[in-house]
C-alpha cells in the first residue's frame, strides 16, 4: 500500500495537479460518449440557455416592482407580479427539462463508459491485471465513472450558468450604472486572488482525503473478500484496527480541510457582503444625487449577489473539474491499454478444431514482474493427440506456469510451444483458449443456478446438453437431491456446494465445452472416499479421447497417465511412466510417492 505521510502532505505519493491542458484534452475525449445522444444534449443545452436567461431576468423584474412602488412605471403592481409569475413558471419548466434531458444523456453515456471500461478490464492481459488490486479496478468502474456523471449532469450546466451570469450580469450592471459597476468591481480582484489561493490548497487536501478514503475502501474490500481467513485466525481486531487507522487519517485530513473550507467561506461571506454594503453605500449616494433610480439600485444589488455567488461557486466548480480530469485520466489509461482480445473476437471465433498434439520445445520463461528470476529453464515434452501426461513436483517448481503458457496468459521468452505442429503464437488467443478446458483446483461458481454455471462451458448449449453433461460428470447424483434441481441457486446467495460437488460442476462444464485439450489442476485437499470415487469416475469420462495435462497431486490419476514429468526448479528432472519412475532408486518421483504414502498413512 502506498505510504501516506503527515498532514501537510509535503511528500504525498498522490500526485496533486493543477488542471493541465493535456488532462483537459483527455476529458474532452469523453464527449465522444455523448455523440450518440447529441440530439438530447443539444435540447438540454437549449433549455439550459433558456433557464439561465429566465433566472437572469429575475433581478430586472424585482427592479420593475420597485419602479412601480416608486411611481415611475407605466405598469401596475399586479401586471408586473403576474409577469414575474409567468417567468417563474417558465423557469420551472425549463429547469425540469434541463435536468431531465441532461440526466438522460449522462445516464446513457455512463452506461456506455462503464460497459467499455468493464469490457476493457476483462479483456486486458493477465500481466496487466495482476499488477493492479481488484479494489483499484472496481473503483475505476464505480467512483471514477460516477465522477464523470457529475460532469455531464451538473458541472457542464453549472459552468455555463456561472459564466453566463458573469458576462451577462456585468454587462447589465455597466448598462445600469458604470460608476457603480466600477466601484463594485474594485472589490473583485481581492476575492478572486484569495479564492485562487485558498481553493488550490483546499483541492490538494480534498484530493488527499479522497485518496485515503479509496485506500480505506480497498482495505474493507480485501477484508470482506477473505473474511473466512480473518475469522479463522480470529484476527477481526487487527482488521478493525487496520480499517479504523486509515479511516481516522481520512477524518483528520477532512477536519483539517474543513478548517480551511470554513475559513474560506467566512472570508467569502465577509468580502461579498462587505462589497454589497459598500455598493449600497455608494449607490445610495448616487440615488440621492439623482444619478440613478432607486429601482436601478435594487436591480444592481441583486445582480451583484448573483455575480458574487457565481464567483464563489467557481472554486467548487474548479475542484469538480479537477476531480473529473483525474478520473478521466485514470479511465482513459485503462481504455487505451491494448486488450489481448476483442469482445467480438472472443464471442465469434470458432474453435479451430485442433487434434490436440502439444509440443513444448526448450521453453524458457520468467514472469514479467520478476524478470530476473527464471521460472522455466528449458522445458521440452511432446504429447500426442489424446495422450495423457502428468506434471508432478514440489510446490513452486513451475507446474502451473507450464499450463499458463499454453493458455497464453503469458508469452514465453524463448523456445516454442506447438499445437498440431503450428506455433502457439500463430493461433488467435481466443481460438486457442476455445480448444482448452481447465478444471481448476479451486472451482469458482458464479452466483446463479447450477444450470447457468454448467452453461458457462458453452453458453449456446441446450438444456438437454447441459443435463447430459451433468450426468456424465456424475453431478446429477447430488443435483437431483435438491428440490429445485438444475435451478438451484449456488454461489454467494445460494447454497454452498462441497469441494467434490463443485469439482463435478467444473467437470460438467468441461464436458460441455468438449475441447481437444484438457488441463486438470487437481485439488490438493483430499475429498472423502465417496466424493473422491465419483470425481475420479467423472474425470475418467472427461479425459477420454482428449489430450490431457494433469497437475497431479493424487496417485489415482497419476497411475493412469502415459507419461509423468517430474519438475524441479523449472526443469524436467525425471520422466517416465509411474511404473518406471517408482522403481528408480532415490528418484525424486519415488520419494514423492513415498512421502504421499506416508502422509496418507499418518492421517
Ligand atoms: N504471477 C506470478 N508472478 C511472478 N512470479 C510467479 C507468478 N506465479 C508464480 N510465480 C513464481 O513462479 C514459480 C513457479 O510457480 P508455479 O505456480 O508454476 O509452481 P507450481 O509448481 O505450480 O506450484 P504449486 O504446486 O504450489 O501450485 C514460483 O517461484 C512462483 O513464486
Amino acid at each position: 500500500m502506498a505510504e501516506t505521510d503527515n498532514k501537510t502532505g509535503a511528500k504525498s505519493p498522490f500526485v496533486i495537479k493543477k488542471i493541465s491542458w493535456d488532462g483537459l484534452k483527455i476529458t474532452l475525449k469523453l464527449f465522444r460518449y455523448i455523440l450518440p445522444y447529441k440530439g438530447v444534449f443539444i435540447a438540454g443545452m437549449i433549455f439550459l440557455v433558456l433557464s439561465t436567461a429566465t433566472s437572469l431576468a429575475f433581478p430586472k423584474l424585482i427592479g420593475s416592482v420597485v419602479e412601480v412602488m416608486d411611481g415611475k412605471s407605466k405598469y401596475t403592481i399586479n401586471q408586473v407580479t403576474l409577469f414575474l409569475f409567468v417567468i417563474l413558471i417558465f423557469q420551472a419548466i425549463f429547469s425540469f427539462f434541463r435536468i431531465y434531458l441532461f440526466t438522460i444523456v449522462s445516464e446513457k453515456s455512463m452506461l456506455d463508459i462503464r460497459t467499455d471500461v468493464f469490457s476493457r478490464i476483462i479483456t486486458l492481459p493477465v500481466t496487466y491485471l495482476e499488477q493492479k488490486r481488484v479494489g483499484e479496478l472496481t473503483s475505476r468502474i464505480t467512483s471514477d465513472v460516477s465522477q464523470l456523471q457529475g460532469l455531464l449532469s451538473f458541472t457542464v450546466a453549472e459552468l455555463f450558468r456561472q459564466i453566463a451570469t458573469l458576462i451577462v450580469g456585468i454587462a447589465i450592471l455597466f448598462y445600469t450604472s458604470w460608476k457603480l459597476t466600477l466601484f463594485m468591481l474594485a472589490t473583485f480582484p481581492l476575492l478572486v486572488v484569495a479564492s485562487g489561493f485558498f481553493g488550490r490548497y483546499m483541492r490538494r487536501l480534498s484530493k488527499k482525503a479522497q485518496d485515503e478514503l479509496a485506500a480505506a475502501n480497498v482495505v474493507a474490500e480485501e477484508t470482506l473478500q477473505s473474511v473466512n481467513v480473518v475469522k479463522a485466525f480470529t484476527n477481526e481486531h487487527l482488521e478493525i484496527k487496520r480499517y479504523t487507522t486509515i479511516l481516522s487519517r481520512v477524518v483528520d485530513l477532512s477536519l483539517y480541510a474543513a478548517k480551511f473550507r470554513g475559513g474560506f467561506t467566512s472570508f467569502v461571506i465577509l468580502a461579498l457582503f462587505g462589497g454589497i454594503a459598500g455598493v449600497v453605500w455608494y449607490g445610495a449616494g448616487l440615488v440621492q444625487s439623482g444619478e440613478i433610480h432607486l429601482a436601478d439600485l435594487f436591480t444592481f444589488i441583486l445582480y451583484t449577489t448573483f455575480i458574487g455567488a457565481s464567483i464563489s461557486g467557481m472554486g467548487d466548480l474548479y475542484a469538480q473539474i479537477n476531480k473529473t480530469v483525474g478520473s478521466s485520466e485514470r479511465l482513459f489509461e485503462i481504455l487505451e491499454e491494448p486488450a489481448e482480445i476483442t469482445i467480438e473476437e472472443s464471442a465469434s471465433v470458432p474453435a479451430s478444431m485442433v487434434t490436440g498434439h502439444v509440443t513444448y520445445q526448450d521453453i524458457h520463461f520468467s514472469y514479467p514482474s520478476r524478470s530476473d528470476l527464471p521460472v522455466l529453464r528449458g522445458i521440452s515434452f511432446d504429447i500426442k493427440a489424446g495422450e495423457k501426461i502428468a506434471l508432478v513436483g514440489y510446490s513452486g517448481a513451475g507446474k502451473s506456469t507450464i499450463i499458463q503458457l499454453l493458455l497464453r496468459f503469458y508469452n514465453y521468452n524463448s523456445g516454442q510451444i506447438l499445437v498440431d505442429g503450428k506455433p502457439l503464437t500463430e493461433y488467435g488467443i481466443s481460438e486457442i483458449r476455445k480448444n482448452i478446458a481447465v478444471v481448476p483446483q479451486e472451482v469458482m461458481l458464479f452466483g446463479g443456478t447450477i444450470q447457468e454455471n454448467i452453461l458457462y462451458g458453452k453458453p449456446s448449449a441446450t438444456p438437454v446438453e447441459v443435463y447430459d453433461a451433468a450426468k456424465r460428470a456424475h453431478a446429477l447424483e447430488f443435483i437431483d437431491t435438491f428440490p429445485e434441481k438444475m435451478d438451484t441457486i449456488v454461489g454467494e446467495r445460494g447454497i454452498k456446494l462441497s469441494g467434490g460437488q463443485r469439482q463435478r460442476i467444473a467437470i460438467a462444464r468441461a464436458i460441455l465445452k468438449d475441447p481437444k485439450i484438457l488441463i486438470l489442476d487437481e485439488a490438493t485437499s483430499s475429498l472423502d472416499a465417496e466424493s473422491e470415487k465419483l470425481v475420479q469416475i467423472a474425470l475418467d469420462e472427461l479425459m477420454k479421447n482428449r489430450t490431457t495435462i494433469v497437475i497431479a497431486h493424487r496417485l489415482a490419476t497419476i497411475r493412469k497417465v502415459d507419461q509423468i514429468y517430474v519438475i524441479r526448479e523449472g526443469q524436467i528432472a525425471e520422466s517416465g511412466t509411474h511404473q518406471q519412475l517408482s522403481l528408480m532408486d532415490n528418484g525424486l518421483y519415488a520419494n514423492l510417492i513415498k512421502l504421499q504414502f506416508e502422509t496418507a498413512e499418518s492421517l
